[in-house]
């Protein structure tokens, strides 16, 4: 059953001067547990797809539909991580991974001890008590990643979080981040320009065409790939074809050629 439906969303910004088009038409649905990535060129509404979704803009047309109801019609959790961990230099890392259920007045010891296996699944034992300056960017991305966790978000919407890392621990966080979706069979949507991070880390990559973004090539990951761990992913002979086909996708967007599609349908790979 279609756990998420993004139902032909369109997005207009209208400032004082002049009038944006983000978004056009974008339609596309999610089973739960799928993780999908979105790659494009800047500019082409990746984010503000993702700040739809997450309820912070109200888009122009089209429904964001959550188990066949309107999103905006109820409340949701959703878990959001940017390229920006935004801990809280003041707390300590217990306290900023306790903040959601701190601000929705249910911090108890159950949850306490389920953010502290959180924290040890995250190889992060011990520093509940330390402030987020003395930890490194890769290990604030942990806990940031924890702090999302802990909500029990339904959808989990990640916009480069992993853009900000040093080569070696983005490939070791991709691999946990990954590892901890599939545990805790978790939906989500990854905003990346690295077409290796997409391949690696999803069932699915849309591709979107340039501003005013819509989709211009749907892939699916070989099941190969999904099955295994981003890191050893990279390594696998079938990750090198679909890298071409998705470099091809987007050197086709780059060239300005027309959005590839096929019987009125975005084609799929
Ligand atoms: N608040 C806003 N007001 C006006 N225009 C906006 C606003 N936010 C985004 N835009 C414009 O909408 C378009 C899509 O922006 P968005 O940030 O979603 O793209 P993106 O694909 O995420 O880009 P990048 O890959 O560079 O992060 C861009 O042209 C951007 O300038």
């Amino acid at each position: 059953m279609t756990f998420l439906s993004i139902d032909n969303i369109s997005h207009l910004f209208f400032n004082k001067d002049s009038t944006t088009e983000a978004l056009d038409s974008i339609s596309f649905t999610m089973n739960e547990g799928e993780f999908i990535s979105l790659l494009g060129p800047s500019g082409c509404g990746k984010s503000t797809l993702l700040n739809i979704i997450a309820g912070l803009i109200n888009q122009t047309e089209g429904e964001v539909l959550l188990q066949g109801k309107r999103l905006r019609d109820q409340e949701h959790k959703i878990g959001y991580m940017l390229q920006q961990d935004y801990l809280f230099p003041w707390k300590t890392i217990l306290d900023n991974v306790m903040l959601g259920p701190q601000i929705a007045k249910v911090r108890n010891e159950e949850i306490e001890l389920e953010a502290m296996n959180l924290l040890e699944e995250v190889g992060l034992t011990g520093v509940e008590d330390k402030y987020p300056n003395s930890l490194s960017g890769g290990m604030r991305q942990r806990a940031a990643l924890v702090r999302t966790l802990i909500n029990e978000p339904e959808i989990l919407l990640l916009d480069e979080p992993f853009s900000a890392l040093d080569y070696f621990t983005k490939l070791k966080l991709e691999d946990l981040v990954s590892k901890i979706l599939k545990t805790y069979q978790k939906t989500a949507i990854l905003v990346t320009h690295d077409i290796g991070e997409a391949i690696s880390m999803s069932d699915r990559i849309i591709v979107l065409d340039r501003q005013p973004g819509k989709i211009h090539q749907i892939f699916e990951v070989p099941i190969e790939l999904r099955n295994e761990r981003p890191f050893l992913c990279r390594r696998h002979s079938k990750y090198q074809t679909i890298f071409e086909k998705v470099w091809g996708a987007m050197n086709v967007i780059e060239a300005g050629t027309a959005t590839i599609e096929s019987g009125g349908r975005h084609e799929t790979e």
